[in-house]
C-alpha cells in the first residue's frame, strides 16, 4: 500500500467537488495523513491568465485557451515553489480538483480529442492520478447550482456546453479505460452519501488499518 497518494476530482461546472474534496481532506487527515489540497486552473502564473479569460477580463481563442491549460498542468507538476511533484515527495497526499480529464472533456469540442490526449501526454507520463473520481449531475442540476451560487457566468457555463462536456467525459473515460483508473459516482445524492462512497473506496484502497 501507498503511504500517500494523488486523487483527481472530476466533474462538470457545480458537481461538487470542492465540497468532496473538504469532506475527504477531514477523513485523511484525522486518518493521520498530510494532505495538500490543489486546483487547476492553478493559482501559478499561467493559472492566474486562465482565469482572466474564464472571468471575461482577457480574451483569446479556445485553442490558445487547450494551449495554455497544457501549459499550466506541467507547471502544477513541476514548480518548485509548490508544485505536485515537490507536495508528494514530501510525504503530502495531494487532492486536485480537476487534472487532464478536463481538458479532455472540455477542450474536445474545440480541438480534436487525440490532440487534446497526445498534448497532455507529458503530464500523464510524469504523474496519473491514482485514483480520477468522476462526480457525475446532469447538466440541469450544475447550472441551476451554479445560478444560486453566483451572480455571473464563466466561459463555458452554459447548459448546451455543460451537456456536450458531460458526453465528452463519458466518452473519454470509456475511451482510456484501460489507462486510468476511475471512480464514477453520482452527485445528485446528498454530500455526506457522496463522501460515504468515496471514504469506503479510498480507505480500501489507500489507507492500512482504516477508520471506517
Ligand atoms: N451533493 C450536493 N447536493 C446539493 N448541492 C451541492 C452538493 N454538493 C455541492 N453542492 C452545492 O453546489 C454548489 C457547487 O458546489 P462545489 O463548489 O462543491 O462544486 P464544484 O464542482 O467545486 O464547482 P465549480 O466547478 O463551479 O468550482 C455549492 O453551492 C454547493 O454547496
Ligand atoms: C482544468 C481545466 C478546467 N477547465 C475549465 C472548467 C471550468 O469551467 C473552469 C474551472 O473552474 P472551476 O472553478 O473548477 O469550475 O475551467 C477547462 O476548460 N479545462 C481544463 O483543463
Amino acid at each position: 500500500m501507498k503511504k500517500n497518494f494523488f486523487i483527481a476530482f472530476e466533474g462538470i461546472d457545480g458537481s461538487g467537488k470542492s465540497t468532496q474534496v473538504k469532506l475527504l481532506t477531514d477523513q485523511l487527515t484525522a486518518a493521520g495523513h498530510k494532505v495538500y489540497v490543489t486546483c487547476e486552473p492553478s493559482e501559478g502564473p499561467i493559472g492566474k491568465m486562465i482565469r482572466d479569460i474564464f472571468t471575461h477580463k482577457m480574451e483569446a481563442d479556445h485553442k490558445t485557451i487547450a494551449g495554455l491549460f497544457v501549459a499550466d498542468r506541467l507547471d502544477h507538476l513541476l514548480n518548485k515553489r509548490d508544485g505536485i511533484l515537490k507536495k508528494l515527495e514530501e510525504g503530502y497526499t495531494v487532492l486536485t480538483d480537476r487534472y487532464y480529464f478536463s481538458s479532455y472533456a472540455y477542450q474536445s469540442p474545440y480541438m480534436d480529442l487525440n490532440w487534446v490526449i497526445e498534448a497532455n501526454s507529458l503530464s500523464a507520463d510524469l504523474l496519473r492520478p491514482d485514483l480520477n473520481i468522476y462526480i457525475d449531475i446532469p447538466a440541469e442540476i450544475s447550472v441551476d447550482r451554479l445560478r444560486k451560487g453566483r451572480s455571473s457566468t464563466e466561459l463555458y457555463e452554459t447548459l448546451e456546453n455543460l451537456q456536450n462536456v458531460r458526453n465528452k467525459y463519458f466518452e473519454v473515460m470509456e475511451l482510456l479505460k484501460d489507462e486510468e483508473k476511475v471512480m464514477v459516482t453520482d452527485g445528485n445524492r446528498p454530500p455526506e452519501l457522496i463522501a460515504e462512497e468515496i471514504w469506503k473506496k479510498i480507505s480500501k484502497e489507500f489507507i492500512e488499518s482504516p477508520v471506517l
